[in-house]
């Protein structure tokens, strides 16, 4: 048998950046209500291109807030010259250039989500690009260069959340008001209707938790066969959580976030009989270890906005597989970038077998910064796209005007508080709150 030849790595085999845009840009937002308060009329979007010196062009998505949009330009120039197949170097070079210091502030998550790693949010779109690019160069699409895609489909979950029927001053929206159990199923039905949805997250934290109780029993009794979540966000204290989660044995598939930090989870796992999930306990390997240790969490919900884009989030998936937690999918607003971004990672992810979480549905249908047709739902499920790379393309058009509208809107950093505090004085944060 011959000997095998190792042929060195040519220039042509590599494709080195040549330049990086970043573009913020602002879509509509609904007046969703969370416990930190309530959902600005606009959220905010940065938008990565990576160019090659061959010409392809690498489509990124991340947060937009003011301190992590400089740290995104800060980065974009740090990486002209890298090869897109050189992940590594990629991760190398932010991680220099923000030990810089550009500080860690305004992450995009309103301050519900903290702890996570600052390198690794800014990574991720970046390496997105990178994958995408590689796509196009090899005529692969992005789940198979993340080892191959296990499903064909990706199944999301509906994502309720309690809303007012407008923005104040603002004419009512498509969706309409949901402050009651009743508005709570209405809004579920419409969107099984329109999406097909097989799984139901309820966002909580809003109302007494006896409320958030009685609409979680309402969409059993409307939805008999749907797996059903309720979300908080750390809005309950250990003892109100533990009744809750007794409350609601055999009715949810997992209860998300209940209770701030790894000791109160950690205590409130041991009495309640359905698993805690969380995006808000592990938000970075960092925190992985003390959540094992002490057994506080069942479920981690994956985000590659922060977990540091495709490739580390498969890495937390199979630390997951390793200490027997499951993995599920955390989703702030996006457009479809990000979507096809989750969808690819999802597919090539053999033990993500809950529906991802995805703010879709409350986007204006109109809005978006991807040509139209590459990714749509159909029985709550988003075809896995098998052209090359991400799989969509950028609409320059949408694009710009997307940008113009975030000159215009004013919104620097996402405030859901401050925004709620502009309705409400009286309005306070409370951490837990009931
Ligand atoms: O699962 C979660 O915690 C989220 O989806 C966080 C989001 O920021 C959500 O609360 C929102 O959009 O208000
Ligand atoms: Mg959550």
């Amino acid at each position: 048998m011959p000997e095998a030849v190792a042929l060195p790595v040519t220039d042509s085999q590599r494709q080195r950046v040549t330049g990086v845009t970043v573009t913020p840009v602002a879509f509509k937002d609904l007046p969703l209500l969370n416990t930190v308060g309530v959902h600005e009329p606009y959220a905010l979007r940065a938008i990565v291109e990576v160019r090659t010196e061959d010409g392809l062009i690498g489509l990124g998505e991340t947060y937009a807030d003011a301190d992590h949009l400089a740290r995104l330009r800060l980065a974009a120039d740090e990486i002209i010259g890298t090869d897109v197949w050189d992940v590594n170097e990629l991760a190398r070079r932010i991680r220099v250039v923000l030990a810089g210091g550009p500080g860690t502030g305004d992450h995009g998550m309103a301050g519900m989500v903290t702890g996570t790693s600052t390198a690794d949010a800014i990574l991720s779109p970046f390496e997105v690009a990178f994958l995408d690019i590689q796509g196009q160069a090899t005529g692969l699409p992005v789940s198979t260069l993340l080892g191959g895609a296990v499903r064909d489909t990706v199944d999301y979950s509906g994502y309720l959340f309690y809303k007012w029927a407008a923005h104040p001053g603002h004419e009512p929206d498509r969706w309409g008001a949901a402050l009651d159990p009743d508005g709570i199923v209405a809004q579920a039905r419409r969107m099984v209707t329109e999406y097909g949805f097989s799984a139901l997250k309820l966002k909580g934290g809003v109302f007494p938790p006896d409320e958030e109780i009685e609409a979680i029993h309402a969409l059993r009794r409307a939805f008999p066969e749907h797996p059903l979540r309720l979300d908080p966000n750390g809005a309950w204290t250990v003892e109100t959580s533990i009744r809750v989660g007794q409350e609601l044995d055999g009715v949810v598939e997992y209860l998300e976030d209940p209770t701030p930090g790894v000791e109160g989870m950690a205590e409130v796992a041991r009495k309640v009989p359905m698993p805690l999930a969380t995006n808000m306990c592990v938000v970075s390997f960092a925190g992985i270890e003390p959540a094992v240790r002490r057994d506080a969490v069942g479920v981690v919900l994956s985000d590659h906005h922060f977990w540091g884009g495709l490739g580390r989030s498969r890495l937390l998936a199979g630390i997951c597989d390793t200490f027997g937690l499951g993995v599920s999918m955390h989703s702030n607003s996006h457009l479809g970038i990000s979507l096809a971004a989750m969808t690819h990672l999802a597919a090539a992810t053999p033990n993500l077998t809950y529906a991802c979480d995805t703010h879709w549905p409350w986007k204006d249908p109109g809005e978006d910064v991807i040509a139209p047709g590459a990714l749509t739902f159909s029985d709550g499920a988003v075809a896995v796209p098998t052209t090359p790379g991400l799989g969509v393309t950028l609409d320059r058009d949408m694009l710009g005007r997307l940008h113009e509208q975030y000159l215009e809107c004013g919104l620097r950093s996402r405030d859901d508080t401050g925004y709620m505090r502009g309705i409400d004085p009286s309005y306070e944060l409370l951490s837990p709150r009931w």
